[in-house]
């Protein structure tokens, strides 16, 4: 693992196309997929979900959702470490969902569960959430960078209540705007792309265009929920984000998972994605 996650992420791209695949173990999945809604359903299920992406072309990354773990207390976040375990093993680049954000001094706690060598619950790149400023991350992004992985910062969320905050400030100068403009500074020097990603709604690129945000400046894997389960179209998406679709990161999560539980139904729900999202 010696190159910086924004280059490692580039090549899984440029191999598997721009989708990432989101492990959400919502209660009504497992039902759905014939497992309980307990430990032995998430496992199985977690399991499952690795093995189809692993076994196929098409999925970039894995995003395990870490509040549909932490449901089940400490039993949960030990699926969750197995998962991202074996996600490693399977060579597969995985972005903890766990939207972390505190005061710098304690933001250093979280900073080395997801993202410090050796600690249980490590991942690729962890989500992180910028309410009490960008600089308070500082301490989760400096020990991204200085370890190779990566940190998505939420900017401009896919779900409608984001707007009422990070639409605020004054004309041009947005609290969403402020976040791209930070990332980019800390992107300024990387090639291929930067390790500090944002999170950009694949429902919301018309609000990135009317806030005046720079996404290709930026030098950011663009992390874009929305895809499949909350509507946003393919072809929408690659209009939506123009010059800096070649850095975006397509999530799919329930509108993939739906089709288990079998492997097989899974792989061919990920190829049709991934054939989908990719133009030739
Ligand atoms: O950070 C995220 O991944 C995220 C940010 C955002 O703006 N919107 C969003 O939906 N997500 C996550 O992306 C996943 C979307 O799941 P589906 O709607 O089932 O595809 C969930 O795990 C959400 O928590």
């Amino acid at each position: 693992m010696f190159q910086p996650f924004g280059s490692r992420l580039a090549q899984a791209m440029d191999h598997h196309g721009p989708l990432c695949l989101g492990i959400d173990p919502h209660p009504h999945l497992l039902n759905a997929w014939g497992l309980n809604d307990d430990t032995a359903g998430l496992a199985t299920f977690s399991q499952t979900v690795v093995e189809a992406a692993a076994e196929t072309t098409g999925v970039a990354a894995l995003k395990p959702q870490v509040a549909l773990y932490e449901r089940f207390g400490s039993a949960g976040f030990a699926i969750l470490e197995d998962t991202l375990q074996s996600a490693r093993e399977a060579s597969i680049l995985t972005i903890a969902d766990a939207k972390r954000g505190d005061i710098g001094s304690t933001m250093e706690g979280y900073a080395q569960a997801w993202l410090a060598d050796g600690s249980a619950l490590v991942a690729d790149a962890v989500t992180l959430t910028a309410y009490l400023g960008y600089e308070s991350l500082r301490p989760a992004i400096d020990l991204a960078l200085s370890h190779n992985r990566g940190v998505f910062v939420l900017a401009l969320t896919s779900n409608p209540e984001g707007a009422s905050v990070q639409h605020l400030g004054p004309e041009g100068d947005s609290v969403a705007k402020r976040i791209v403009d930070a990332a980019a500074r800390d992107n300024a020097t990387a090639e291929p792309l930067g390790s500090v990603g944002l999170v950009v709604g694949a429902t919301v690129t018309d609000d990135a265009k009317s806030l005046n945000i720079d996404l290709v400046r930026a030098n950011a894997p663009i992390l874009a929920p929305g895809y499949g389960a909350q509507g946003a179209q393919a072809a929408d998406i690659r209009q939506g984000f123009g010059q800096a679709w070649k850095n975006v990161l397509v999530n799919s999560s329930r509108g993939i998972l739906q089709h288990g539980p079998k492997v097989a139904d899974l792989k061919s729900a990920i190829a049709d994605a991934r054939k989908d999202l990719i133009v030739k």
